[in-house]
């Protein structure tokens, strides 16, 4: 079994992970382009843990800015194999209140400026994506959540929107209508990047606000969510140090295969592979590279 190396991405105002120790920070290089900031590693517990702030500290990167690619390559060459993203999000139910935390297993994306892949041509691959999110590392958040007591439901779907504005009245009602439950910018591609890369991912959507369409409710902006997020960003440290306690030093194989993902993914026969895009690969398909007859 693989040792286990927990990664966490903190969205807006989340640009520290508080309770991670003997912190050191290493800008790691990327054939992908510059990552959001240098990671900082460390450890809760006996469990190493990983952080990276998705929008710079500062938060000097807006969701179409960026670099997904670079972010999830750069975690890979740390050794994450499980990867939680912490994001603000608006809300589609009354019952999903500012302060809630919705622990999301689907997502939609209507992201349209964003490189959403590692893979191109010269190396073409299609990884499953109907199952997003790892359910062992989900129940493991769900599983802190109780234990932290943080008000939270397991499942839902987080609809990703290019941003940077927030959505109109009839968009907001239209994913409302579609059942969707939570609204963001940032979750997509970086979960399909995360499956790319055999990476275990899971989202903890954290309700900041009613986007739009709430009749008693102001319509979303930033000051906001900044207030709320900053509310929350205690409760988000106290559930990453307690999952993080809680994480096993070896991981199990992930029922839903997000570890094995490349398995049978990659169509371009060995001798049409560019050389060049396989070099930048070395990370992310390295496991399925370096192994003989894939
Ligand atoms: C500050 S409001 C919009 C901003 O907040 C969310 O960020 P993140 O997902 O990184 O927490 C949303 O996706 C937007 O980027
Ligand atoms: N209503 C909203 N729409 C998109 N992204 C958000 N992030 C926080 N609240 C949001």
């Amino acid at each position: 079994m693989a040792k286990a190396v927990l990664g966490i991405i903190g969205g807006s105002g989340i640009y520290d992970l508080p309770g991670l120790e003997d912190v050191r920070e290493e800008r790691i290089a990327s054939p992908w382009g510059e990552p959001s900031d240098a990671l900082r590693f460390g450890r809760i517990g006996k469990t190493e843990v990983v952080f990276l702030p998705r929008h710079g500290r500062g938060h000097r990167y807006s969701p179409s800015d960026i670099n997904y690619r670079a972010n999830i390559d750069v975690l890979k060459r740390a050794g994450v194999t499980d990867l939680i993203s912490v994001s603000a999000c608006g809300s589609f139910k009354v019952e999903y209140y500012p302060g809630f935390f919705v622990l999301v297993d689907q997502f939609v994306d209507r992201t349209f400026r964003r490189e959403t892949s590692f893979f191109g041509r010269g190396c073409v691959a299609h990884v499953p994506m109907a199952h997003p999110v790892g359910p062992v590392l989900q129940q493991r958040i769900a599983d802190a959540a109780v234990a932290e007591n943080i008000p939270f439901t397991l499942g839902g779907t987080y609809v990703c929107i290019e941003g940077p504005q927030f959505s109109t009245y009839a968009e907001s009602i239209t994913y409302q209508s579609h059942g969707y439950d939570v609204i963001g910018m940032t979750a997509m591609p970086e979960a399909k990047l995360a499956r790319e890369a055999e990476i275990t991912y899971a989202t903890v959507a954290m309700v900041t606000d009613y986007d739009c369409w709430h009749p008693e409710h102001d319509e979303v902006d930033v000051a906001s969510v900044v207030a709320v997020a900053q509310q929350n960003a205690r409760k988000v440290a106290g559930l990453i140090a307690r999952i993080a306690r809680d994480f096993p030093a070896e991981r199990e194989p992930c029922p839903r295969g997000s570890d094995r993902a490349l398995d049978g993914a990659i169509m371009t026969a060995p001798s049409a592979r560019d050389p060049e895009l396989l070099k930048k690969l070395d990370a992310v398909a390295g496991r399925i590279l370096h192994s003989t007859g894939k």
